[in-house]
């Protein structure tokens, strides 16, 4: 059987997929593995993999690494501030954009000064855009820190590769039907951190999340979490439920864009970051996750996939292109 079930509550069932049967599976089972990833998507808008092609050890060096990048001062890390929507590279420490949700002056205060920052980020782009180059760690502060990223960044895009053309077979397409839209990589590699967090913060503001509810905007987002747990996806019935971590596995799912592309047949849902369910008596621990944001290439335009309707009238959208969809997104939320 190509797949179990990650997650099964609430009427949200998310396969667990071994995906060497489709890297080097049989036909059949090749095949059988692309429906799965396909349904996946199509129904719960997420999967998690497992025996995927980036290897336990370079994912492990890569949240050392991420860890020893956080690490830093803020200055050292603000001095690498994200600037543009157009550039999405960077650090970001957005702590205070979730506390402003407070009514009560006192409250804010009390937040703020027990949790500076529920969430800190960092960006790494596409290398050589001419404009908008990566804002690199000086020399000799976060050893092979570049070297190891960018090693980690064209990893990420050859799986992003992969899974498209799953989803090709999946939908019965040409197995490279995608290739040519996502071969550049314009995606975004985001190193997570939430720092550890006094429980009385999620007490005093029960609204209070690590990373609010939302949905992504590319084709498909690869996220590796540790083991701390905390993510959570929406379900059918509008309940959030726990998205578990598993040692090895890739959590993927599908976003705004690749939805549009598949006029809605494949949907890309919302999810958001609690704390976890683990805490001691004081603190919730840190967690890192690492999200890898794949993006069709920013020149191409995107339109309902063949198969995905059979007269033109039932296309929901007008075509648009991947790049300017991916700005007027990220406009809106920065
Ligand atoms: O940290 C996580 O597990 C999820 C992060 C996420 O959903 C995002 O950055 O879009
Ligand atoms: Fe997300």
């Amino acid at each position: 059987m190509a797949s179990d079930a990650a997650v099964s509550k609430e009427g949200l069932l998310i396969p667990l997929i071994d995906f060497s049967l489709f890297l080097s599976g049989k036909p059949s089972e090749r095949n059988e593995t692309a429906k799965a990833i396909l349904h996946g998507f199509q129904t719960a808008g997420f999967i998690y993999l497992k025996n995927h092609s980036v290897p336990l050890d370079d994912l492990k060096h890569a949240f050392s690494t991420s860890a020893r990048f956080f690490d830093q001062s803020l200055d050292d890390k603000l001095a690498l501030g994200w600037t543009t929507p157009e550039a999405n590279r960077g650090y970001s420490a957005p702590g205070r954009e979730k506390v402003s949700q407070l009514e009560e002056i006192d409250d804010i205060e009390k937040v703020r000064a027990a949790a500076p920052d529920l969430k800190e980020s960092y960006e790494i782009g596409r290398e050589g855009v001419e404009g908008f180059p990566n804002q690199w760690p000086k020399e000799g502060t976060v050893t092979g820190f570049r070297t190891d990223m960018m090693g980690f960044f064209d990893q990420c895009k050859e799986l992003h590769v992969e899974v498209m053309r799953a989803i090709a077979v999946g939908m019965g397409l040409d197995e490279e039907f995608f290739d040519r839209f996502v071969d550049v990589g314009d995606n975004t590699l985001r190193l997570l951190h939430y720092p550890e967090i006094k429980s009385e913060i999620f007490k005093i503001n029960p609204g209070a999340v690590r990373a609010g509810e939302h949905s992504d905007y590319g084709s498909i987002t690869l996220l590796f979490q540790d083991n701390r747990g905390g993510l959570q996806v929406k379900s059918p019935n509008g309940q959030f439920v726990d998205a578990t971590p598993i040692e090895g596995t890739v959590v993927v799912n599908a976003g705004d864009l690749l939805a549009r592309w598949s006029n809605d047949t494949i949907k890309s849902t919302i999810h958001r970051v609690v704390e976890p369910p683990r805490k001691t008596a004081e603190s919730y621990p840190p967690r890192y996750s690492i999200a890898y944001f794949c993006n069709p290439n920013f020149d191409s335009h995107i339109e309902a996939l063949p198969g995905t309707y059979s007269a033109e009238q039932e296309k929901k959208y007008s075509g648009i292109n991947s790049g300017d969809y991916l700005v007027q997104r990220l406009t809106a939320t920065y």
